[in-house]
This record gives structure tokens, sequence and C-alpha cells, in this order.
């Protein structure tokens, strides 16, 4: 687990938001209580990219998740080609030839998370989808394939975090969204903690969204979720 200086850093904002003006709006909002921000499909094909690059020069730490997943070649041309875009992380599907083909392509500064199983799912669903193993199972053998491939990160459920940090060690990324504040919908998440339980649970860095982008006052609970984990 690499030492976190600043608490803020902690918290990743999801910016799940339909454009930049929305985005921009938001981060003005909560101003100094969050330094790190994430870039999904919904804002990253919307002009995300380039406000990804904007925020990394004016020193926020920039999440791309852009989730990969395809033949090795694209893989890595695209891991490539998002390194130029100074962003911190990059998401890849924790598929072995897609986290090979990632880490072919990775270039300094740029680290990459590789997504176990979505905190959407739950057993009934990986099942649905043709696995023959409970969720706590895959997300272990995939975690235990993105070590020994040399990914940086993985993001899973708090619910394995503490499982993942045992089989990853102490020096990968563990990175977790399914993050709900006491009392706050879960929404489509099946695989839900607290950001308290998911500090406990030896977590680095959480994944928050809704949480925040609907909330009356984003900046207070930016700021009571980065106190709830120090
Ligand atoms: O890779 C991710 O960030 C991710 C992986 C995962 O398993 N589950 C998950 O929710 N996410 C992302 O984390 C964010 C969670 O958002 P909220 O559910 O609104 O807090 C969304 O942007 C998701 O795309």
């Amino acid at each position: 687990m690499p030492e976190i200086a600043d608490p803020r850093d902690r918290l990743i904002v999801a910016l799940d938001l339909p454009g930049v003006p929305e985005a921009e709006a938001l981060i003005d909002r909560i101003g100094d209580a969050a330094t790190f921000y994430k870039i999904g499909y919904q804002l990253g094909y919307a002009g995300g990219l380039a406000l990804a690059e904007r925020l990394a020069a004016r020193g926020l730490k920039i999440f791309l998740d852009l989730k990969l997943h395809d033949i090795g070649n694209t893989v890595e041309a695209g891991v490539r080609a998002a390194s130029g875009l100074g962003a911190t992380f990059l998401t890849v599907h924790a598929y072995p030839q897609t986290m090979r083909a990632a880490v072919r392509g990775r270039g300094a500064g740029l680290k990459i998370l590789a997504v176990t199983v979505l905190t959407s799912y739950d057993d009934a669903d990986a099942a649905e989808a043709g696995y023959g193993l409970p969720v706590a199972d895959l997300v272990a053998q995939r975690a235990a394939q993105a070590a020994e491939i040399g990914i940086d990160g993985l993001v899973c459920s708090a619910a394995e975090a503490a499982s993942v940090r045992r089989i990853v060690g102490p020096d990968r990324l563990v990175v977790t969204p399914g993050i709900r504040p006491a009392g706050t919908e879960a929404g489509d998440q099946k695989r839900v903690m607290t950001p308290g339980e998911a500090r406990k649970a030896g977590i680095d860095h959480v994944v928050v969204g809704r949480p925040i982008t609907g909330a009356a006052d984003p900046r207070a609970v930016a700021q009571a979720i980065v106190a709830e984990m120090a």
C-alpha cells in the first residue's frame, strides 16, 4: 500500500456527467475538497479526454476509466496513445491477454488498473455471464493473474479488498468503487461498503460518483468522505 501523503487523494470523484460544462461546474463547487477525478465513458465521449489533459495540466490527478478490452495489439496501441494525456490511472478489464498488452503499452507515469469483477455483479450475474465461479473466487483469480503480469493496481469492491490485498501484496494499489456513505442509495451497485469500512479493509482509493454528483452540497459530501477515511 503506497503511502498517501494528502488524505484527499484517497477519494476519486467520478465525473459521470453529460458534458464538460457540467463537469467544470462540479469541480468548481468542490474546490480544494478533492484532488482526484475519474473520467469514464459518458464524459470521455463528450469532450472529456481534452478536459482530462487540461485538469492534469492544472495539477489535478486524473483516472481515465476507459475499461479497455480488445485484441492485444489494439489494447497495447490504445494504452500507448492514452499515455500522452497526463493521467495517473487507466483501467482495462482483468483478462490476462488484455493485461499483458496494457503492460506492454504503458508509458512512464501512467498506472494500469485492472477491473476484476464489476461491483454491479453478484454471483447470479456472474453465472448469467457464463462464469463458473462465485464473484469472490473470480476476483481472487484475476487479482493473482494481474500481480503475476505486473499490473499496477486492482479495481474490486471493498468486500474483496482485504483478500485482494493479501493476494497482491503491499505494493499494488487496491481501488474500490461501490462506495456508499451510510444512508445513501445503492442504485445499481450490488457489492457496497461505506468509506470507513473500505478504509479499514485496506484500500488505497475509493471511487465515488452519484453520492457526490447528485448531492445538494457536493463539497461537503467530499469532505465528509475524506474525513471518514482519515
Ligand atoms: O472502474 C470503475 O471505476 C468501476 C468499476 C466497478 O467495478 N464498478 C464501478 O462502479 N466503477 C465505476 O465507479 C463509479 C461508481 O459510481 P457511483 O455508483 O455513482 O458511485 C462509476 O463511474 C463506475 O463506472
